[in-house]
């Protein structure tokens, strides 16, 4: 039986103890290595570290794409532990957006079929003042019935984000969402992210590299080894790099 406390109200999601071996051979890597945190509700957390460090290891087993070895994952007072693969899947639909770098758009659907594609997948009727606001936000009314390959890599994310917020999830997973946008969109695409939760209280998790992309969310998690070595609120870009850069000097020392 688990010894576990209740998710907190508020925390959309909650990761406790959670440890992801992977084992290929004779090789055993602890990309998990005992990670306890809870990602608030209405909040934007970065998830940081250097490469290797089990940023992408944590956002996929919180989102239910993987399983972790030990240790549970909560989204939305959900315990994803005892759910059969079709049950996770169903609440992946529903429960959960995510935004990747490669935006992952459907060529062959319009924008519109893009974005209610979840909501379809899942069976479930649109709601749609939901969805035009969510349109209207991201500012994509005059786009609808192009194809994704008709319109700029930041309007794609901008498809992708709309179509991450259709089913009013309760978390949305980005990982590096600005990781193939230059400068200025990528600011566009943050900007937009940073509206969704503190216009519609959405709560929006992000693997990055960047400091500057950090530097839009309200806590900073930074992962070494697969543990969380510093969970910083807001500092700005130059804090966030310079502390990653410290941590840099530590391990490599
Ligand atoms: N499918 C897998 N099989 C074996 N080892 C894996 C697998 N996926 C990840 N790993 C290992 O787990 C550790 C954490 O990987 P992960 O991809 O989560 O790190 P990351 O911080 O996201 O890295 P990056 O910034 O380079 O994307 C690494 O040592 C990686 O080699």
């Amino acid at each position: 039986m688990s010894t576990c406390p209740a998710p907190t109200v508020d925390a959309a999601v909650r990761v406790e103890h959670l440890t992801r071996v992977y084992e290929t051979g004779q090789n055993r890597v602890n990309a998990l290595a005992g990670i306890d945190a809870d990602f608030t509700r209405g909040t934007f957390t970065a998830v940081m570290g250097p490469s290797g460090s089990g940023k992408s290891t944590l956002l996929q087993n919180a989102a239910g794409l993987d399983r972790p070895t030990s240790g549970r994952v909560v989204v939305g007072g959900v315990d994803l532990s005892p759910l059969s693969e079709t049950r996770l899947t169903e609440l992946r639909r529903t429960r959960i957006g995510f935004v990747f770098q490669a935006f992952n758009l459907i060529g062959a659907l319009t924008v519109e079929e893009n974005i209610v594609l979840p909501l379809r997948l899942a069976g479930v009727r649109p709601d749609r003042a939901w969805l035009n606001r969510v349109i209207e936000r991201v500012g994509l009314t005059d786009r609808l019935r192009h194809r994704p390959a008709a319109l700029s890599g930041g309007q794609q994310q901008r498809v992708a984000i709309a179509r991450a917020l259709a089913t009013r999830p309760e978390v949305i997973f980005c990982d590096e969402p600005t990781g193939a946008l230059d400068t200025g969109t990528a600011a566009e695409v943050l900007t937009l992210l940073r509206a969704v939760v503190d216009e519609h209280g959405m709560t929006v998790v992000m693997v990055t590299h960047d400091p500057v992309a950090a530097s839009y969310a309200d806590r900073v998690l930074v992962l070494a080894d697969g543990r969380i070595v510093a969970d910083l609120p807001q500092l700005g870009a130059a804090r966030i790099a310079e502390h990653l850069a410290s941590l840099d000097r530590r391990v490599a020392r």
